[in-house]
C-alpha cells in the first residue's frame, strides 16, 4: 500500500494540466461511467476518492504503471482526456449519528431534502468489514407485520433478512411501503430506507408519507435512484449500512433497514464490471456477483449490541426465479416472500404466492404448534386446489368428488381471505387499510379449514381484515 501525504500541493508541469502534485494525476481514458487515471507520483489505493473537477470517482482497480480505474459517481459530461484529477487520500466518508435522523441523503451523506448538511456528525468510511462470526447472534423472534399472508406463511425474523421477490409491477414497492407504514411506527429503534435504482418520484412520495405518518424523525432515507451513475447505485447500500452500523454498534439500538431494490445493486455492479473490461459470467452478470453481494449482505447482521432487521425488495428479471442475481440474493435470506404475477392478475393483493414463500421462522418452536399446523394445512389445501385446477378446466367442477369440491371451496375462500386492503393503496382503491393481528389470521384460517359447506359467497372473504369483517358481510 502506498502512503499518501495529507496535504495537496498544486504545481504545473504539464501543458493544460494545472495540478500535478505527487498525489495528483490526469485522465487517461473515459468509458461511460468508468474513468482511467494516470498518476506519476503516489498511486491511490482501492476505494480512494478522487475528484476530476467536481466529478467524484472511486478507485475500483489498480492496473499498474501508475494507472488506476475508477467508477464515476456523477455524470461524466464535461470530463476530457488530460484533465487534472485530485486524490483525496481516503475513501468516501459519510456522517453518522443522530444528526442524520429525519434526513434524506445521497451516497456521500449530503442532503437532497433541500435542508442544510447535517452538522457536527462524526464521519465514517462507507467501506467496513462485516462483524466477526463470533459477534453475530441469531434470534428466534418474529416481527409481526399485520399482513395476513406474510405473518402466516412467511413470518419475518427480527434481526434477520427478508426478501420480497417479484417481477415487474407485481406490487413490491406497494408492499414495502405498507410494511414501512405498519412496522416503523411500532419499531423501537431507528429505521433506514435505502432506495437503489428505482424511480426518483418514489423517493419524494416516501419522504412525504413518512412526514404524514409522523415517523420521519426516527428515519434516515438514502437514495441512489435510476437516473444516477452506476457507481452511485453500487455504493449507496454501503452508505446505508455504515449509518445502520453506527446505530447498532455505537448506540446499541435496533435498526429496521428497508431496501428497494437490492437487485439494482447487482445490476449496477454488472454495469460497472462491463465498463471495467471484465468478461461477463452467467447470463451476462459480473464474474464477481457472489463476492460483491456477500460483501454487502454480510454487513447486514445482528450482533450482541443490536439487531438489524432488513426487508429487501428483489426484482426478478422476466419472472425467472433461476436468474443468478435472484438466486444469489435468495441464499442470504431467512425469509422470502414471493409475489406471483398470476395472483396479481386475479386481483389477489398482496400477490403473495403461498406455496413459494418460506421462512426459517415457520417452525413449531418459534411460532408455536398451532400456527405451524394452520400454515401447513393452508398450504396443503392450496396445493391440492392447484392440482385440481386442470381437472376443473377440462371436466368442470361437477365431475369432482364431494371431498374435492369442499377442498376447492375452502381453497378459494382461503385465497381471498389472505388478501387485504392496504393503508398505502387506500387513495386509489377507495378502501381503508387493515392491519390484522396474527391471532385473527389464525382464527380466520382455522375457521375456513374446518368448514365443508359455506353460507357466504367467496367474495365475502375478499379484501377484509379478520373474521369480524366477515360477520359484517352477513
Ligand atoms: N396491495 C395492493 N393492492 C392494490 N393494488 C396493488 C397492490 N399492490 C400492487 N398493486 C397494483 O400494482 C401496481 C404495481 O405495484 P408496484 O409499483 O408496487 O410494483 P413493483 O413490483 O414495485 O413494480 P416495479 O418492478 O415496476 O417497481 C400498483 O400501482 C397497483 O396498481
Amino acid at each position: 500500500m502506498t502512503a499518501t501525504p495529507k496535504e495537496v500541493k498544486h504545481q504545473s508541469d504539464q501543458p493544460g494540466v494545472d495540478a500535478a502534485a505527487s498525489r495528483d494525476g490526469h485522465i487517461a481514458a473515459i468509458r461511460g461511467g468508468v474513468v482511467d487515471v494516470a498518476f506519476d507520483g503516489d498511486v491511490p489505493r482501492i476505494h480512494d476518492l478522487l475528484y476530476a473537477g467536481d466529478v467524484a470517482l472511486e478507485v475500483a482497480a489498480l492496473i499498474g504503471d501508475g494507472l488506476v480505474r475508477a467508477m464515476a459517481l456523477a455524470p461524466v459530461r464535461g470530463l476530457g482526456l488530460g484533465m487534472a484529477v485530485r486524490n483525496t487520500g481516503g475513501p468516501i466518508t459519510v456522517p453518522v449519528g443522530d444528526e442524520v435522523l429525519g434526513r434524506m441523503l445521497d451516497v456521500f451523506g449530503a442532503p437532497i431534502d433541500g435542508r442544510p448538511a447535517p452538522k457536527g456528525a462524526a464521519l465514517r468510511s462507507i467501506h467496513q468489514a462485516p462483524p466477526n462470526l463470533s459477534d453475530r447472534v441469531l434470534q428466534s423472534e418474529t416481527l409481526e407485520t399485520g399482513i395476513k399472508a406474510i405473518d402466516l406463511l412467511s413470518p419475518i425474523e427480527r434481526g434477520g433478512k427478508t426478501g420480497l421477490f417479484g417481477g415487474a409491477g407485481v406490487g413490491k414497492t406497494v408492499l414495502i411501503t405498507e410494511l414501512i407504514n405498519n412496522t416503523v411506527q411500532h419499531h423501537k429503534g431507528v429505521s433506514l430506507f435505502c432506495g437503489i435504482g428505482e424511480r426518483s418520484r418514489e423517493a419524494e412520495e416516501l419522504y412525504r408519507d413518512m412526514g404524514e405518518a409522523g415517523v420521519r424523525d426516527k428515519t434516515v432515507m438514502l437514495f441512489g435512484q435510476m437516473n444516477e451513475a452506476p457507481g452511485v447505485r453500487f455504493l449507496i447500500g454501503n452508505t446505508a449500512l455504515t449509518m445502520a452500523e453506527y446505530f447498532r454498534d455505537d448506540k446499541g439500538q435496533d435498526v429496521l433497514l428497508l431496501i428497494d431494490n437490492i437487485f439494482r445493486f447487482v445490476q449496477a455492479g454488472s454495469e460497472v464490471s462491463g465498463l471495467m473490461g471484465r468478461m461477463p459470467s452467467r447470463v451476462g452478470y459480473q464474474p464477481t456477483l457472489a463476492t460483491e453481494l456477500a460483501a454487502l449482505e454480510e454487513r447486514i447482521t445482528s450482533t450482541n449490541k443490536g439487531a438489524i432487521t432488513s426487508i429487501q425488495a428483489v426484482y426478478v428479471p422476466a419472472d425467472d426465479f433461476t436468474d443468478p442475481a435472484a438466486a444469489h440474493i435468495f441464499s442470504h435470506l431467512s425469509a422470502s416472500v414471493v409475489l406471483s404475477r398470476k395472483r396479481a392478475s386475479e386481483g389477489l393483493y398482496p400477490a403473495v404466492d403461498p406455496l413459494a414463500s418460506a421462512s426459517v421462522m415457520l417452525t413449531p418452536s418459534v411460532v408455536g404448534q398451532r400456527h405451524y399446523d394452520i400454515a401447513r394445512a393452508v398450504r396443503r389445501t392450496l396445493a391440492d386446489y392447484e392440482e385440481l385446477r386442470d381437472i376443473i378446466a377440462m371436466l368442470g367442477l361437477e365431475e369432482l368428488s364431494s371431498a374435492d369440491r369442499a377442498t376447492v371451496a375452502r381453497a378459494r375462500r382461503l385465497e381471498r381471505f389472505l388478501t387485504q386492503p392496504f393503508f398505502t393503496t387506500g387513495s386509489f382503491m377507495g378502501t381503508t387499510g387493515r392491519s390484522v393481528p396474527i391471532s385473527d389470521t389464525l382464527d380466520g384460517c382455522e375457521h375456513i379449514l374446518g368448514q365443508s359447506q359455506f353460507d357466504l359467497p367467496e367474495s365475502a372473504y375478499y379484501m377484509i381484515g379478520g373474521l369480524q369483517d366477515l360477520k359484517g358481510a352477513t
